[in-house]
């Protein structure tokens, strides 16, 4: 018996169908609800090497999209296509691309949804699958964050030889706070010393939910090759034979199977009980169906099984993880899994609201749409911001919102921009109003992206994911909003220019490296250049130093701009030096000042201009929250830690009607604060003792309409008399007590071998200066709540009581009864606080103490202040490299 999508993926792979543009171009608005129920927007997330895009290549492959299947080690990969990505055999940059599952062709007709899947899987209709690879090294997090936010669900790969890996817990914890449904694919499980059950515990244990094993490892004769996976849904063997590609999969059900694998049949049934027991814990329906069934854990039909599955996955927070099978370089278990996408993970019209911000309010996209329609309440949330300026008339107006979540600059089709759409459409032509940048530029063509291939579209509808091409401004992250009837220098009214969706938290760059072009004739193109690498990725961040006029890069690691320095010189031919890349510290000023007025009174741009503003800095001491905007008052935090209060005085945020007589017609409260709070961040860049970045320091201005505003105020005046004044109250602070270095501290997880634990954590404590603050077994409660602490207060569980097929081939084969429950007990877990410089080049030591088995994870926790000592030695290494 061979079973449906292997049929259905090889007669694809004969044919090679391409994508039916019925499907894509020309539908009309009224058939999107349709698409969206049959569209599922999905991420892989993992540890780095675990096997994404080996396992999107097969999916790409089976879907009928590639005629061959791309190797990474041959560098022959679709969604590793940057030259630096392949010349690494890594994944840098996320890749989204569409394809159908299971495959269509023209010849089909378009699909047509039952009433219920009660009966058949969603799998057996051909859906949209919108996938976005994502990179897997840690200093591509704020990557992979970026890609979480416009995902509807995930598929996390884990290796089977090493299981839940220190990145894999960060990523997988990441997903946890934007609540996207996940499953489990293990991967792998072809390598000498896979451990199947052991990583299925691991997951209960480091990943806080309880792993519904849906699939078993089926090794020939029970301990040989890993040849197919034992179904515990639809109670089947699978094996994968004949053709390399794995299009052939041969199903047996468990009559066959009782004659030839007895045990492997038994297996099943083992894993079918368990699922089943598992499931009624969660889900009522299943009880229902547990006792229609006669309590036959074997007589439910795999659909409501599924059903079951799908319930359990959507809910948050999420406590039950499918769990499949396979070893993807041999192309085994890929099309099942391909199912479980589409039968388990959400359509985008199953998925929470999109959160945004507005008018420097929380609230969700629906609620400001929703609202619209009702005269009584117009604001995005009443409770939560109450006097909103936002009509109904204008909200109706506001057609389209997306989220440009990926730049990429393609040597054919220019520079792309990714966007996932949120409401409305964005149609070709449409306007886009982007409310980060503040200014609009046309959409001239839309794409949707096929692995090699694109097609053009006349719209890009909620829900779904596409490319705009021919955009001059829009960078990763931005929001682009369609507003009916906007003019090109216009602004969309009521507060809509300042609607965020999903805004994220760009951690503060802790290294940097300076760019210099060989001559004057090389300067443009190397600026352009470094537009484009700052379009792509956000993380990186340019600034000049105005002394030295050198150029400085900053981002995230020391491979981060690598990358970067790699993409500049190879990839855009640009010529010019790049330095050493170094740590970025920030220096932090230990006076307060009094107050300071400066007024500003010069011609700009050869038009007279005017503004005042009071300033006074003062060091912060410790923690301070963000406050809450009062109605005379505005505060921003910058990532580095700086608090900017702006007090407003006779100028309400809340009722913009009483200005008129305060501001000259041609400025806004927005706009004042929003250019007071640029000049002062422009100032905070450099500080005064030897121009890092300044942090932690309180900066307070204060803007007196009667006095400070004139006719001739401009936006730039602003922003350059709060300049002025807060970089000569940072040099008049300095000068009274001088300013202190501080330097990034990492936040470290480290996991290794009980053997190399005292090793690991002497050289930590002594030769680093670290601070160990917890040293736990990996699986136990406390282990995870300090590595990975969970937004939701997810449960610690215990491992014996987790179903788990035995591994035949692990040393410590699991037995229920084993005090670890069958997880490898001597790993330990190291939670440290290590200063940055200490870190560099931290991976080859950590393997030379523990024989190469240790791994860690590590984010940026704050910046702290050195000590004299310590802040000398850095001073003078600088100036030997100066
Ligand atoms: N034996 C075996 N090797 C595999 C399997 N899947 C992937 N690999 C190998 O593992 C290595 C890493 O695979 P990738 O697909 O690049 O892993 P990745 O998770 O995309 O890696 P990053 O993009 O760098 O995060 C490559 O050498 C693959 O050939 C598998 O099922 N079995």
């Amino acid at each position: 018996m061979y079973v449906g999508w292997a049929w259905c993926a090889r007669r694809v792979i004969r044919h090679h169908v391409t994508v039916s543009r019925r499907l894509l171009s020309t539908q009309t608005h009224t058939q999107q609800e349709l698409l969206s129920r049959t569209t599922r927007n999905i991420g892989i997330i993992a540890h780095i090497d675990a096997g994404k895009t080996t396992t999107t290549e097969r999916m790409l492959y089976y879907g009928g999209y590639t005629r061959r299947i791309g190797d990474v080690d041959e560098g022959s990969t679709v969604t590793d296509f940057l030259p630096a990505e392949r010349a690494r055999g890594i994944t840098i940059q996320s890749a989204a691309i569409t394809f159908h599952w299971p495959p269509v062709n023209d010849k089909q007709p378009l699909p047509q949804l039952p009433e219920s899947f009660d009966t058949i899987p969603r799998s057996s209709i051909p859906h949209n699958i919108n996938l976005i690879d994502t990179p897997g090294h840690a200093d591509f997090t704020f990557e992979v964050v970026r890609s979480l936010r416009v995902l509807d669900g995930a598929v996390c790969v884990l290796d089977g030889v090493a299981g839940v890996e220190a990145q894999t817990e960060k990523v997988w914890t990441q997903a946890g706070h934007y609540h996207i449904p996940r499953m489990i694919f293990i991967n792998k499980l072809d390598r000498a010393g896979a451990a199947f059950s052991r990583t299925v515990k691991e997951i209960g244990v480091r990943l806080h939910a309880w792993p519904a094993v849906c699939q078993v490892p089926w090794w020939k004769g029970g301990n040989g090759d890993f040849i197919g996976v034992g179904d515990a849904v639809y109670l089947r063997g699978l094996l994968w034979q004949g053709a390399t590609d794995g299009s052939q999969i041969q199903a047996f059900d468990l009559q066959q199977l009782a004659e030839n694998s007895p045990d492997f049949a038994n297996e099943i049934k083992n894993a079918r009980v368990a699922l089943v027991e598992l499931l009624s814990e969660h889900d009522d329906i299943m009880v229902e169906q547990f006792l229609e069934h006669d309590e036959d854990h074997l007589a439910i039909p795999g659909v409501q099984i599924i059903q079951s599955l799908r319930r359990a996955v959507l809910k948050a927070p999420q406590s039950i993880i499918p769990v499949f099978a396979g070893a993807s370089f041999h192309n085994i278990g890929v099309q099942p899994l391909l199912d479980a996408v589409v039968d388990l993970l959400p359509s985008p019209l199953e998925r929470p609201d999109p959160e945004i911000t507005f008018d420097k309010h929380t609230g969700t996209l629906s609620e400001l749409i929703n609202n619209a329609s009702s005269e009584k309440s117009p604001s995005v949330s009443r409770k939560k911001q109450p006097n909103t300026s936002l009509m109904v008339s204008e909200v109706k107006n506001l057609t389209g919102c997306a989220l440009a979540f990926k730049v990429v600059n393609d040597a054919k089709r220019g520079v792309l921009v990714y966007v996932r759409v949120y409401s409305g459409f964005i149609d070709r032509g449409s306007t886009l109003f982007n409310t980060n940048l503040q200014s609009a530029e046309r959409a001239p063509r839309l794409l949707k992206m096929y692995a090699n291939h694109a097609v053009e579209v006349d719209f890009i509808a909620a829900g779904q994911i596409g490319v705009i091409t021919g955009l001059k401004q829009a960078r990763t992250g931005d929001t682009l909003i369609v507003y009916r009837g906007l003019q090109m220098k216009g602004q969309p009214p009521g507060g809509l220019n300042s609607l965020q969706l999903r805004p994220i938290h760009v951690p503060p760059p802790v290294f940097f490296t300076s760019i210099e072009p060989h001559s004057l004739s090389e300067q443009k193109h190397v600026q352009e250049s470094l537009a484009i690498l700052l379009r792509e990725d956000p993380s990186l961040h340019l600034s000049v130093d105005e002394e030295s006029g050198q150029t400085h890069l900053a981002g995230m690691g020391d491979l981060h701009l690598k990358i970067a320095r790699d993409r500049l010189l190879n990839d855009f031919k640009a010529k010019a030096r790049i330095g050493k890349i170094e740590i970025g510290y920030r220096e932090t000023i230990t006076a307060a000042t009094p107050s300071y007025t400066y007024e500003l009174d010069r011609p700009i741009a050869g038009k007279p201009t005017k503004a005042g503003i009071i300033v006074s800095v003062a060091p912060m001491e410790g923690e301070e929250g963000e406050q809450e905007d009062g109605t005379f008052e505005t505060t921003y935090i910058t990532p580095d830690g700086n608090r900017i209060h702006i007090s407003h005085p006779q100028l309400s945020r809340h009722d913009s009607a009483s200005h008129k007589s305060l501001i000259p017609p041609h400025l806004s409260l927005p706009g004042i604060l929003s250019s007071l709070f640029n000049g002062a961040s422009a100032s905070l860049a450099r500080g005064p003792l030897n121009g890092f970045s300044v942090a932690n320091t309180a900066v307070s201005i204060t803007l007196d309409a009667s006095t400070h505003l004139f006719p001739e105020t401009t936006p730039t005046a602003i922003s350059m008399a709060a300049r002025t004044a807060v970089s000569t109250s940072l040099r008049t602070a300095c000068d009274a007590s001088p300013s202190v270095l501080m330097e990034p501290v990492m936040f470290v997880t480290i996991f290794v071998h009980e053997s190399s634990l005292g090793a690991v954590v002497q050289d930590i404590s002594s030769a680093r200066g670290g601070q160990v603050i917890s040293l736990d077994t990996a699986s136990s409660p406390n282990a995870s709540s300090t590595s990975s602490s969970s937004p939701d207060d997810l449960p610690s569980i215990n491992p014996s009581l987790i179903y788990a097929p035995r591994d035949p081939f692990a040393p410590n084969s699991s037995s229920p009864e084993s005090s670890s429950g069958g997880l490898a007990d001597s790993q330990r877990q190291i939670v440290a606080r290590v200063p940055l410089k200490e870190m560099v080049g931290y991976l080859n030591q950590l393997r030379a103490l523990t024989g190469g088995r240790g791994t860690f994870v590590m984010g940026v926790d704050g910046f702290e202040r050195m000590g004299t000592q310590r802040q000398r030695d850095v001073m003078e290494k600088m100036r030997e490299f100066g």
